[in-house]
């Protein structure tokens, strides 16, 4: 078959080649549209139809009727039917050993799920079946390899879009003879099996057959008729252009689509020239056209429709290729937008770069920096320059995006922000000093005289150093503000960080720079924070420091603060020494018995005992009225707190040993007069404003009085007193007077005025005044229950002066007998007494009872009674030795059935045979006791000097005694004048 075939083969191309006349008519349609389309796929061949003639023989085999339709067509003759009979007559010259394609009138039925079979076109197809397989592979030795392929019609009733490929490649196998028959369309294509594999069997389309009857079931087997296309005119004009459209159209979409340029390009390679209806089949063929469009073009024999129903599909297939392309640009611009983005920023940092106007990044942050430390070069530490040039180079030598570079640039930051060398200059001019220490505290003088103490030597020395205060106190005393007056004094800079709860040393010493997001500790933040290396320093609540799980703050602090260590101190992430030995610190305390004892050890403690009501009076009236006043936009003439009021508020609402209290009542006071005046403005405004805007001056006069005198009416009721504004019209100033008042002040007041009542504030505003009568108005009930729960204390029960963190206060020692019963005397005790005081009940109840004993040896109440002795505030844990005497003085007035002297409250530890011992908090219990009227206080002989060195004001009006033996107080306790009680 093979020799047959080359030989014919040969013979055509030879015959083309040779003869010239031929060649010329070669300048056929079908010439044109092959052309046509190997210029679409760029194909180089010079003339596709040589290669192709090979290619035609080998593949389409020369006894495929097209193939003689073509060389027909090559030669310029029309495709008429007789000319393949001509062409066959003309080939039955060579006696075939096999049948020719042709003669194959019953053939094996194939059914295709997907699509039908073109001629000129492959197809491999699974063949599951294995009875068919084995008859595909018997034809195929036996040298008959040829089979029907037949298109399978969709079952009736379900919709073929929803059955999946797969699907239908496994249910085709199921139909079997008659069933498979019935369900094939009628026109199919002679098939060539060129290879089995398996069961994938490859098929190449020859020429279209229609099924005429079935003469097997299993495999089907089916006689055929060989269908011819209907004769054409290949010169029909209307077959051209359509042709011609198709090929446009082809183009186009060939354009785009480059897996068709594939297809054009094997077609053209394998299967030869075009004329119309394979132009035809092969548009169909490519197309995405479903199965139904592309049996239809296979079953059409009329060339023209053929071409016309190809166009159709082509055309489709060209608004879909439109449609993928949009689509695809769409994507591909979303995707290339970004990187586009990130191209012209490139171009325009080189251009910036180029053009000088912007160095990169390591450059300009290079130049940043030693910009910075340019101006102290001389005062920076030759070690720090040092580590400073080394990671200046080590940051030129880094990538930009690498994370080194970020942490060598954070480190760059803060070692040149930092102020190396850089001082305020300090003040330690004494006088002024005073005078800004006076400005913003009342009293305080211990704390005033140590810090005037601290300049003189400062400025003896010419510099001030070395010294740690730490202020301990209550809160609210000010701790925290005569720190910053202190800066402020002494011309440094503030800064102020709580040390409460602080646990991680990290925050004190920085973390090292290994770890990510490290930073640097409290301190040097500190110095970048005020910019001079001489701050001071408040460090907050230092009792408060917490215990460290990883490491201990308190040692941290202690390098911090120590004036030994200092000079050096090594920030961990900053790992050069800093000179720390001119900060100033200041710390505060509640407690100084929570401080750590190292640290403590370092400090100068100052304490601030607390306020007296007669200092809290002068603290509210020129310093806290003052603040508040000015924070709520009020003026002086606007309203008057008398001293009444304000002695109420500290007696009856904020009897703590601070101030902090009284600020908040005092700025409730104030808050609630603001909103007060802004209503009443609203209200006033827009009368007030007709009259004071443009009105002739005398009309504004009259107007003015008159509103006064009607707002003074009201006031008459309300205790509220009329007030107009002093420097527009001054209430006590005569009717006469006013004209030229407000002759000579027109026109600036005018402004002003205007001003005001663009704020929507009234002119005339009435002053406020805060009485006892009205204070509660203001500040509500007080809240504060009195300390003093008894006006007389009936018997068993003794006032007692107790120190706590809050301050001084007093408190009472109750007790009762329980039962009573020959030996059944005992202690009960209750009101959360800790150990020490439990036990000082003890010793007080055998001291008492030792003196009962003593003194009316006839009396057995302590051995007969159950006693129980409560301190009230039961809620409050107490502890402390201190409530010893005032105990046994307890006890000794039940026994005796004698209430103790008016008035009276003592503190003091006693021992078993009655010496009383000194106690702490001399001062914070004095002020307790003024604040519960005491009259007469009883204190150890020791804690006289403590006594002694208070100031007189707090001092004044009390009767003190000092003892050193029980005796006394009890002598001072019940030998009392009966009517004085
Ligand atoms: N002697 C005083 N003269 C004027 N104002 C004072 C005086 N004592 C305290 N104050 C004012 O009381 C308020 C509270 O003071 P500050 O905050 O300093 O108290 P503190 O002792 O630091 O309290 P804490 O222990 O709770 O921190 C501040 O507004 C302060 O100005």
């Amino acid at each position: 078959m093979l020799k047959l075939l080359s030989s014919s083969a040969s013979r055509q191309l030879y015959s083309h080649v040779a003869s010239p006349c031929l060649r010329i008519s070669t300048e056929s349609s079908t010439t044109l549209l092959l052309q046509a389309l190997s210029s679409i796929t760029g194909s180089t061949r010079k003339n596709p139809r040589e290669a192709g003639f090979y290619q035609k023989a080998f593949f389409c085999s020369d006894s495929s009727n097209d193939g003689a339709g073509e060389v027909a067509e090559a030669e310029g003759k029309s495709c008429e039917p007789e000319a393949d009979n001509a062409d066959t007559s003309s080939r039955s010259a060579i006696v075939p050993t096999n049948p020719r394609p042709e003669d194959y009138l019953t053939v094996m039925a194939l059914p295709l799920p997907h699509r039908p079979l073109f001629p000129g076109f492959y197809m491999p197809i699974h063949v599951k079946d294995p009875k068919l397989l084995a008859a595909l592979q018997e034809s195929q030795k036996r040298q008959a390899p040829y089979a029907g392929a037949f298109l399978l019609k969709d079952e009736p009733g379900i919709d073929p879009s929803v059955v999946s490929g797969s699907d239908l490649e496994k249910n085709i196998y199921e139909f079997k003879g008659k069933e498979l028959f019935n369900r094939l369309h009628e026109v199919g294509t002679l098939a060539q099996i060129t290879s089995i594999q398996g069961e994938q069997v490859v098929l190449i389309g020859h020429r279209r057959l229609r099924i005429t009857e079935m003469v097997n079931e299993d495999p089907l087997t089916v006689k055929v008729d060989h269908l011819k296309d209907k004769p054409y005119n290949k010169d029909d004009d209307v077959i051209k252009a359509t042709s011609f459209e198709v090929i446009a159209t082809l183009r186009d979409v060939l354009k785009t689509n480059s897996l068709w340029r594939d297809h054009v390009q094997t077609y053209t390679q394998h299967i030869g020239d075009f004329n119309f209806p394979r132009l035809a089949d092969f548009g169909a063929a490519i197309s995405g056209a479903n199965k139904l469009q592309c049996q239809k073009v296979l079953e059409e024999l009329d060339v023209y429709k053929r071409l016309q129903l190809t166009l159709e599909l082509v055309k489709k297939e060209m608004e879909i290729s439109k449609i993928q392309e949009s689509i695809a640009k769409a994507i591909e611009e979303k995707i290339s937008g970004e990187q586009r983005r990130y191209l012209l920023n490139e171009q325009l940092k080189a251009i910036k770069k180029e053009l000088g106007l912007e160095t990169d990044d390591k450059t300009a942050l290079s130049v940043k920096f030693r910009e910075r430390i340019e101006p102290r070069k001389e005062k920076i530490p030759a070690q720090v320059l040092q580590v400073i040039e080394e990671e200046l180079t080590k940051l030129q030598l880094l990538e930009a995006s690498s994370s080194e570079f970020n942490v060598t640039r954070n480190y760059l930051d803060w070692l040149t922000a930092l102020p190396w060398g850089d001082y305020s200059d300090e003040n330690f001019d004494v006088v002024r000093a005073q005078n800004i220490l006076d400005e913003d505290h009342y009293g305080l003088t211990d704390v005033k005289e140590r810090i005037l103490e601290f300049i003189a030597v400062g400025k003896l020395r010419g510099i001030s150093q070395g010294k740690i205060i730490c202020l301990s106190g209550p809160p609210g005393v000010g701790k925290t503000s005569i720190g910053r007056s202190i800066a402020r004094a002494l011309n440094r800079k503030f800064f102020r960080f709580s040390v409460g709860g602080l646990s991680d040393v990290a925050e004190i010493k920085g973390h090292r720079r290994t770890y990510i997001g490290a930073m640097p500790g409290k301190m040097v933040q500190c110095l970048k924070n005020v910019g001079t290396a001489n701050p001071l320093v408040l460090i907050d609540e230092i009792d408060k420091l917490g215990r460290g799980h990883a490491g201990d703050p308190a040692s941290a602090l202690l390098e911090l603060l120590d004036p030994e260590q200092n000079a050096n101190f090594l920030d961990h992430y900053l790992d050069v020494p800093i000179d720390l030995s001119k900060v100033l610190f200041v710390c505060t305390a509640n407690v100084i018995d929570m401080i750590p004892g190292p640290l403590l050890d370092r400090m100068e403690v100052v304490t601030i005992a607390g306020y007296i009501t007669d200092e809290k009076m002068h603290i509210a009236r020129d310093y806290l009225e003052k603040a508040t006043r000015e924070s709520c936009g009020i003026k002086l003439e606007q309203v008057e707190v008398t001293d009444a009021a304000l002695l109420a508020l500290i007696e009856n609402y904020c009897r703590e040993a601070g101030v902090r209290n009284l600020q908040k009542q005092i700025e409730k006071i104030y808050r609630k007069i603001a909103l007060q005046f802004v209503r009443q403005g609203v209200i006033n405004e827009s009368p007030v404003s007709k009259v004071q805007v443009g009105e002739p001056n005398e009309e504004r006069a009259e107007i003015a009085e008159t509103s006064t005198a009607s707002v003074e009416n009201s006031c008459n009721e309300k205790n509220v007193q009329n007030f107009v504004e002093a420097d527009i019209i001054p209430m006590d100033q005569p009717s006469d007077q006013i004209q030229g008042a407000t002759d000579q002040s027109s026109d600036s007041k005018d402004a002003k005025e205007r001003e005001k009542i663009e704020c929507g504030v009234s002119e005339a505003v009435e002053k406020v005044l805060v009485d006892t009568s009205n204070l509660a108005d203001f500040v509500g009930k007080p809240v504060f229950h009195a300390e003093r729960i008894y006006e007389q204390t009936p018997v068993g029960v003794v006032m007692g002066l107790a120190w706590t963190a809050m301050g001084g206060s007093t408190l009472y020692v109750e007790t009762t007998s329980m039962e009573q019963g020959e030996g059944k005397g005992s202690l009960h005790l209750t009101g959360q007494l800790g150990e020490v005081m439990k036990e000082s009940a003890q010793i007080a109840h055998t001291v008492a009872r030792a003196i009962l004993n003593e003194k009316d040896p006839e009396n057995p109440f302590f051995g007969n009674f159950k006693l129980h002795l409560h301190v009230p505030g039961g809620a409050t844990p107490k502890d402390g030795p201190s409530a010893g005497c005032t105990m046994i003085t307890s006890l000794l007035s039940l026994a005796m059935k004698k209430p103790v002297r008016r008035d009276l409250a003592m503190t003091g530890e006693v021992t078993l045979t009655g010496k009383i011992l000194p106690i702490g908090g001399v001062k914070e219990k004095t002020i307790a006791a003024r604040r519960s009227q005491v009259k007469t206080i009883i204190f150890p002989s020791a804690n006289k000097r403590d006594y002694d060195e208070l100031a007189p004001n707090v001092k004044e009006g009390l009767q003190v005694h000092f003892v050193d033996e029980y005796s006394q107080i009890f002598d001072l306790s019940f030998s009392y004048d009966h009517s004085d009680n």
